[in-house]
């Protein structure tokens, strides 16, 4: 039996909820095997991010080296990579391997405030990793801090930012509406041509850790799978939908996502 590989590239939490961890469960979900270069170690818990320890070059390269020498991949994605420098030879390695479907998930701040990407680094990820992914996914701050405005609070404004992300190189532009203020958590999606809106209901729950995560980490997954890119988006739209629907409410803070939920539904339907 062969299954399509994916490879995360990104931080790990001890929590399990998000990183490195929510992307391996969703990996495994989405029946893809995955593989994992860790950039930074955190500790963290539903209460928040209590320890930051980058990992050094040589530990990235050489996890980098291992899997794409070897075992290969279908598709990668990228999560928290905390330095200028380990974005530098992640692009570097990606391109040396000639990984072409990448997701790039533009972390920068975890949910209850803590830094996950040094500040000087943003130039970095706009120069040297975005012109090489096929798909992006920044929410709303994020999209504010990589385009240079203010952060997009209605839907028009989104359709702006998509567009002058788009003009970095990406093919396809995720720009995701959960933290828009109110109204339904709205998704747009553009690939320079056509604009795409994926809308689900707002699901009212506090327990959204490593929703960012399980989205890219799904897109990554169906991509690996040879879906095309707006196939790929559309079922990472419903893998996450149902892991929020039925999230979990672990530890004293914000709970993870459910994981399991998505394929759990289908057996049932
Ligand atoms: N309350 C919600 N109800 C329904 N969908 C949601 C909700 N919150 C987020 N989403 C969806 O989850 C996906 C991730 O979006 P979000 O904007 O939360 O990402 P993020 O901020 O990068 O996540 P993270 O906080 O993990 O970094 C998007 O498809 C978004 O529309
Ligand atoms: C290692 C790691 N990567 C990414 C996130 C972002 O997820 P969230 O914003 O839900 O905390 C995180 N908290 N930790």
């Amino acid at each position: 039996m062969t299954l399509a590989k994916a490879l995360t590239i990104a931080g790990s939490d001890s929590g399990g909820g998000a990183g490195i961890q929510a992307d391996l469960k969703t990996f495994q979900e989405l029946d893809t095997f995955g593989t994992s270069v860790i950039t930074a170690l955190t500790a963290q818990n539903t209460l928040g991010v209590h320890g930051v320890f980058p990992q050094t070059l040589e530990a990235v390269e050489a996890q980098l080296d291992a899997v794409l020498s070897d075992i290969g991949t279908d598709a990668a994605k990228t999560g928290m990579l905390f330095s200028a420098e380990i974005i530098t030879l992640v692009a570097r390695k990606l391109r040396q391997y000639e990984v072409k479907r990448l997701v790039v998930d533009p972390v920068m701040i975890a949910k209850g405030g803590a830094s996950l990407l040094q500040e000087e680094a943003v130039q970095a990820l706009i120069k040297e990793l975005l012109p090489q992914a096929m798909v992006i996914t920044p929410n709303l701050p994020e999209a504010a801090k990589i385009v240079g405005c203010e952060e997009p609070q209605t839907l028009a404004e989104m359709k702006e930012a998509a567009v002058k992300l788009h003009q970095l190189g990406p093919a396809y532009i995720v720009l995701k509406g959960g933290h828009l203020p109110s109204g339904p958590a709205i998704d747009l999606v553009y690939d320079g041509h056509e604009l795409h809106e994926l809308e689900t209901e707002r699901i009212a729950t506090k327990h959204t850790h490593g929703t960012g995560c399980t989205f890219a980490a799904a897109i990554a997954a169906e991509l690996a799978k040879e879906a095309a890119p707006l196939e790929a988006i559309q079922t990472a739209k419903a893998f996450i939908t149902a892991a929020i629907t039925h999230s979990l409410a672990i530890g004293g803070g914000i709970g993870p996502t459910n994981h399991a939920a998505y394929r759990r539904l289908a057996g049932e339907a």
